[in-house]
């Protein structure tokens, strides 16, 4: 099993494909699948009854060998079936379930297995009561594959009021929807079951936790890396920037600003000097621009005085704001950017991108800027040169200001210490999730920053 390997619906049933070509049969996948569930539902229901909704297809397929397997041990199971089978292995499966489909239940686990990645329109109004009423009438629920009525390659809802789930069993491989926004909230708590599905050719991987490197014993400031944050308008963001770089693990970080701050640490050095002779430090190793820089004509000649330079850059909040085609330099690939969704959209119609979905939003800017692109926000798509890496969900308590500019501060920080763009980016990710969930509930930017230490200690 390849477990970081996300999959399209295409990939998936090319994978399939090559296990049925290498004597594999729909059967015994469906066999495999439906008897992988059936454990973790079994475990989950702890002898309570269970409903089995079966679609069409073949996730109704896995639904009919779920609900033998599950009598089998001796489970009160129950079938409903408001479409009979379709698929020659789904139709097998339900000839092999001795029992007769009832037309209504309530009871304890609810498992949907209407559709799966076959979905290919919304559920008809008639469907989705069904599945929404069934859902309503139980107090556990699991999902077989994908939750019903969602698109299984961008996580869009393809029907209102939907229902949300305990568990959601990815069957094979995990599946875009699995990790993507709207959908993976509705998800609860995923596992994978392993079908055999070897490592394909895909461009999409979940992300995995990096592995930091402290100070080796001669280290210096200088040599641990010199991060330059640079101020504008709104100094406390740029402030927050800094003081997230500061601990992300750079030896010396510097706020380059005309206005001071009284939050400004000492350990923040702050300089007022002028921007081409600070960017002319060869000992400089990152530059973060954006945050509170504001967006007016001194702001735009910031940007592309940074983007004139040859340093590791990260560019955020306002430099989104400003940046086009026309001021991408020759070398964009040192340069990361770490768009939220309104600033991916800007960046999208600057670029000249049509596309759907945040994965082939974030790669298609990645190819025409050049740059490695952080899509960020509940769901973090990570994109650079044709490949793309989804990070697992953070607290949602990151929802609050200043948080980006710490994610940029962290960011910045990373590629001082001389990490790619995309490895500074999924450190960040990770690294900002941590120290939200070490800060407990209802913290604001300043108490996420507290514990990016302990975070980062987490990852040594
Ligand atoms: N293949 C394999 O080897 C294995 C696959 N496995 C399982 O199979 C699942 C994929 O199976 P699948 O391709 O049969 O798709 P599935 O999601 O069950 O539904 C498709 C059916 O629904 C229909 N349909 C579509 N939309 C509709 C709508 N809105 N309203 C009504 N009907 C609609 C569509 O017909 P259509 O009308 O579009 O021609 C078609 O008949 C996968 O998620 C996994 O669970 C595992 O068993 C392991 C082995
Ligand atoms: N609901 C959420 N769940 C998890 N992370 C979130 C959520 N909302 C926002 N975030 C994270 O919080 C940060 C917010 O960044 P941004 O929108 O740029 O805010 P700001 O500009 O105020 O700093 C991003 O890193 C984003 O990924
Ligand atoms: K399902």
């Amino acid at each position: 099993m390849a477990p970081n390997q996300i999959l399209t619906a295409a990939q998936m049933r090319s994978a399939e494909q090559r296990l049925i070509d290498g004597g594999e049969t729909v059967e015994s996948l469906m066999e495999r699948a439906g008897a992988g569930a059936a454990e973790w539902i079994w475990r989950l229901s702890g002898g309570r009854a269970v409903t089995v909704l079966c679609g069409p297809g073949n996730n109704g397929g896995d639904g009919y060998v779920i609900a033998r397997v599950l009598a089998a041990r001796g489970c009160d199971v129950q079938v409903v079936a408001p479409i009979a089978p379709v698929t020659d292995a789904a139709t097998t499966a339900r000839a092999r379930w001795n029992g007769t489909p009832v037309q209504r239940a309530s009871g304890e686990v609810f498992v949907d297995c209407l559709f799966g990645t076959g979905l290919a329109r919304p559920l008809s109004d008639d469907l989705a009561h069904s599945l929404s009423d069934l859902a309503l009438a139980h107090e556990t629920r699991v999902a077989v594959d994908l939750p019903s009525g969602v698109h299984s390659d961008t996580g869009a809802l393809l029907n209102d009021h939907l229902p949300d789930y305990d568990l959601t069993l990815a069957l094979g491989a995990w599946k875009c929807a699995h990790w993507l926004m709207p959908v993976s909230a509705k998800m609860g708590e995923r596992r994978l079951i392993d079908l055999g599905v070897g490592e394909g050719s895909s461009d999409l991987a979940l992300a995995q936790p990096p592995r930091l490197r402290g100070p080796a014993a001669d280290e210096h400031k200088y040599s641990r890396g010199l991060a330059l944050v640079i101020g504008g308008e709104m100094i406390g963001a740029a402030v927050l920037a800094a003081r997230a770089a500061q601990h992300s693990g750079a030896g010396y970080v510097k706020l380059l600003s005309e206005h001071s701050h009284p939050d400004l640490p000492a350990d923040v050095v702050h300089i007022d000097g002028d921007l081409e002779e600070a960017l002319a430090d060869e000992r400089l190793n990152a530059v973060l621009v954006g945050p509170g820089l504001g967006r007016g004509d001194l702001a735009r000649h910031v940007v592309a005085t940074v983007l004139g330079h040859d340093r590791p850059t990260v560019l955020d909040a306002d430099a989104l704001a400003i940046l086009s085609p026309e001021l991408v330099p020759s070398d964009p690939s040192r340069i990361l950017i770490t768009p939220h969704a309104g600033e991916l959209l800007t960046l999208c119609k600057a670029f000249g991108i049509v596309r759907e979905g945040k994965v082939e939003q974030a790669l298609a800017l990645a190819e025409a800027s050049g740059m490695t692109v952080l899509a960020k926000g509940p769901d973090n798509v990570l994109a650079a040169a044709g490949k793309a890496t989804i990070s697992p969900p953070a607290p949602q308590w990151l929802s609050t200001a200043g948080t980006g500019d710490a994610l940029a501060g962290i960011a910045t920080s990373r590629m001082a210490c001389g990490e790619t763009p995309s490895a500074a980016a999924l450190t960040a990710v990770t690294v900002h999730a941590e120290a939200a969930r070490l800060a407990g509930p209802m913290f604001s930017a300043s108490g996420l920053i507290a514990s990016i230490p302990e975070a980062c200690g987490s990852f040594l």
